[in-house]
């Protein structure tokens, strides 16, 4: 089932987690004004707001796995529902009171963001002749590296599902998990290329909470329901969710408003996720002008055309961005590039291992040369901490200073490293030590010490 991927490729040390108590302070919106409640006071199946609606699989090697659906209708704007199996919902609840605010933002951030006055820096539109249906455009000048835009999900569904159950199935599992959310439009409206807003049990099917009335462990096979139930459910989930980690569990997640980018393959924003998956933001990589569209890259960052193409097939539509929209000749030599990025991160690796320390360095440069002509600095991350490494294996240590501070730097501003007090000071050791698979200890190249991790 394609999904949307996050884009960096980096060494990415540790993701945003810090947790400012700034709410209290500010004029709260109304993405927080229904956070997540342990002691759900309107519901006997605390902390959900609805009995789960579970159903087994009688499927091999998925024997009795049992899947539900569970529903928090107080969380985020417009409520949750996860479709996971109940071992993972049940961790999943200690993530659930993750606000984005807290998640990414400082307090000043969130002030000039949310605070007294200030209006929405981007707004739902529809993108007309582009033939894209709805897009996201901004609606004021957003600079480099501001977090603009904050999500919440609606609905997180379990990856492995389609093994353990039959798709119609899983279909009326979505159908009645948008169904119990406090607002089922804001997700239906999604196939119709534009969200008119829901309000309580919005949308054509009711709030369905006597619909189903599934006891936990109903054990409700593929229970009535018509054939075409939940078809628009499943149609929405597939272009539109992302692929994230929700309570360790590899799953589609669907924020409704963030889902609403387009693409493109040299973006001008990019996402993060909360640590616990069910938050989003959107930040910037360049300065965006009021009226420009938001886009982030469904892919990763720095593939060649033939490749790109093949991968977009999964959303349907064909790339007209401007990098796609090349002259042949031009989009030969970006092509080139971005091969001879992709390759040279073995040979440098390879040249350290065999003791060629010199060779790998000028070859990190040239890297770094052909990523600024691509436009990608943020895979610029994962250079400048190889040229770290190198300059320190070469025994040249203040070298090794400026190329990791240049890393941390960057990380810091690609929101790696956290918000505000959280970040931390450089220092050459806690760089290295986050990166943990590269060497560089200065006893020459062995091991495997050069491998990197990789998130
Ligand atoms: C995640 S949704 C984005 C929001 C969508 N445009 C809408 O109206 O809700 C992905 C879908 O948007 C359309 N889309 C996204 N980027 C596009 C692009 N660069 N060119 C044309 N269509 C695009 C495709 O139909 C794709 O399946």
């Amino acid at each position: 089932m394609p999904s949307l991927t996050t884009t960096t490729t980096t060494l990415i040390l540790v993701a945003a987690s810090s947790v400012l108590a700034n709410t209290a302070l500010l004029n709260i919106p109304t993405l927080l004004q229904h956070p997540y409640s342990p002691q759900h006071p309107l519901s006997a199946h605390a902390p959900w707001s609805h009995p789960p609606h579970c159903t087994t699989s009688h499927r091999l090697p998925s024997l009795n796995q049992k899947f539900c659906i569970f529903t928090s209708k107080t969380t985020g704007p417009h409520g949750l529902s996860l479709i996971l199996q109940p071992q993972d919902a049940a961790r999943a609840t200690e993530h659930l009171d993750d606000s984005p605010l807290d998640t990414f933002l400082t307090q000043a951030q969130a002030e000039k963001l949310f605070g007294h006055g200030s209006e929405s820096p981007w707004q739902v539109v529809d993108m007309g002749k582009e033939g894209k249906g709805m897009g996201v455009k901004a609606t004021r000048r957003i600079k480099k590296y501001e977090t603009f835009m904050l999500d919440q999900a609606a609905l997180v569904i379990a990856e492995n599902i389609d093994e353990a159950l039959p798709p119609q199935t899983v279909r009326k599992m979505m159908r009645i998990a948008v169904e119990r959310l406090r607002v089922p439009g804001v997700v239906r409206g999604m196939s119709k290329g534009g969200y008119e807003g829901g309000g309580e049990g919005g949308g054509d099917r009711g709030d369905g909470e006597g619909d189903v009335g599934g006891k936990d462990g109903d054990g409700g096979g593929d229970g009535g329901g018509k054939d075409d139930e939940g078809r628009l459910e499943e149609a929405i989930m597939k272009t539109n969710a992302f692929g994230s980690t929700v309570a360790d569990v590899s799953a589609r997640t669907l924020f409704p408003d963030i889902s609403r980018i387009n693409h493109a393959c040299n973006p001008n924003s990019f996402v993060m996720f909360s640590r616990a998956g069910v938050s989003m933001a959107i930040k910037a990589y360049r300065d965006i002008e009021e009226g420009e569209e938001i886009s982030i890259s469904y892919l990763l960052l720095g593939i060649p055309s033939a490749q790109r193409a093949t991968q977009l097939q999964r959303w349907g539509f064909t790339c007209t961005c401007a990098l796609c929209s090349l002259p042949a000749p031009e989009k030969q030599a970006s092509d080139l590039r971005r091969v001879m990025i992709a390759q040279s991160e073995e040979k440098i690796i390879a040249l350290a291992e065999s003791g060629n320390i010199d060779e790998a360095i000028a070859l990190a440069h040239e890297a770094t040369h052909l990523i600024a002509d691509e436009q990608i600095h943020p895979m610029l991350t994962d250079e400048y901490s190889m040229l770290a490494m190198l300059y320190l294996e070469k025994g040249d240590r203040a070298q090794a200073e400026v190329y990791g501070r240049k890393a941390w730097s960057l990380l810091g501003d690609l929101g790696f490293l956290g918000t505000g007090d959280s970040m931390g000071e450089f220092t050459l050791d806690r760089l290295l030590g986050g990166i943990g698979g590269l060497g560089g200890d200065g006893e020459g190249g062995s091991g495997g010490k050069w491998r990197r991790r990789r998130e």
